[in-house]
């Protein structure tokens, strides 16, 4: 059966994108984000796809494109930030290495900034960060197998802890 070898999850700013590039650079493997997936599915960009048909509409999107991942790519897997809220996806993660990337309000608002490519960031993006943070932060612990902290460090850095990390957990 076919499995990703490492699936990243976290708030936005985490560096998920990013840390999930690296790392499948890092195991020789290819990298998946499932934003990119649903994009490429609907034809638009996600901001696009909030103003146009909602965000549940893009959440229905978001259970369909991480099942399919979950279970079509073998290399490590990026989801967006709110794809845990969904419990098929929490009952879909199961038994999967799941890589919690932690980030605190401060480090995450600055590595977002002000742009509109997060609609849920758009209108203010420390105000809804720190809601997010708090109301995901169980879920992103409940659904992890390793976590690892990226406040004030760089991806290297979180690079270098991801993979001592997964070398401790079973593939
Ligand atoms: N450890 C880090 N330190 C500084 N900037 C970072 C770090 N990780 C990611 N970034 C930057 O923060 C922004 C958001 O990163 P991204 O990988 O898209 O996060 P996510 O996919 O979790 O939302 C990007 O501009 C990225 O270059
Ligand atoms: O946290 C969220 O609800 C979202 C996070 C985004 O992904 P990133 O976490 O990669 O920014 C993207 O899926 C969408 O804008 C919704
Ligand atoms: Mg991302």
């Amino acid at each position: 059966m076919t499995r990703p070898v490492a699936v990243l999850v976290g708030p936005p700013g985490a560096g998920k994108t990013t840390i999930g590039q690296l790392l499948a650079e890092r195991l020789g493997t290819n990298f998946r984000d499932v934003d990119h997936d649903i994009e490429a599915a609907a034809g638009k960009p996600i901001s696009d796809i909030f103003v146009d048909d909602g965000e549940p509409a893009f959440r229905a999107l978001e259970v369909a494109a991480v099942r399919t991942a979950l279970e079509t790519h073998d290399g490590v897997l990026a989801l967006g930030g709110g794809a845990v809220l969904a419990e098929a996806t929490r009952k879909a993660l199961t038994g999967h290495r799941v890589v919690f990337l932690d980030v605190g309000l401060s480090d995450a608002a600055d590595r977002v900034g002000l742009n509109t490519a997060r609609p849920l960031l758009a209108l203010n993006p420390r105000a809804a960060l720190r809601t997010m943070l708090a109301e995901r932060a169980p879920i992103y612990a409940e659904v992890a197998t390793v976590t690892v902290t990226t406040d004030g460090r760089t991806p290297d850095d979180i690079l270098a802890e991801v993979v001592a990390q997964l070398d401790e957990v079973p593939a």
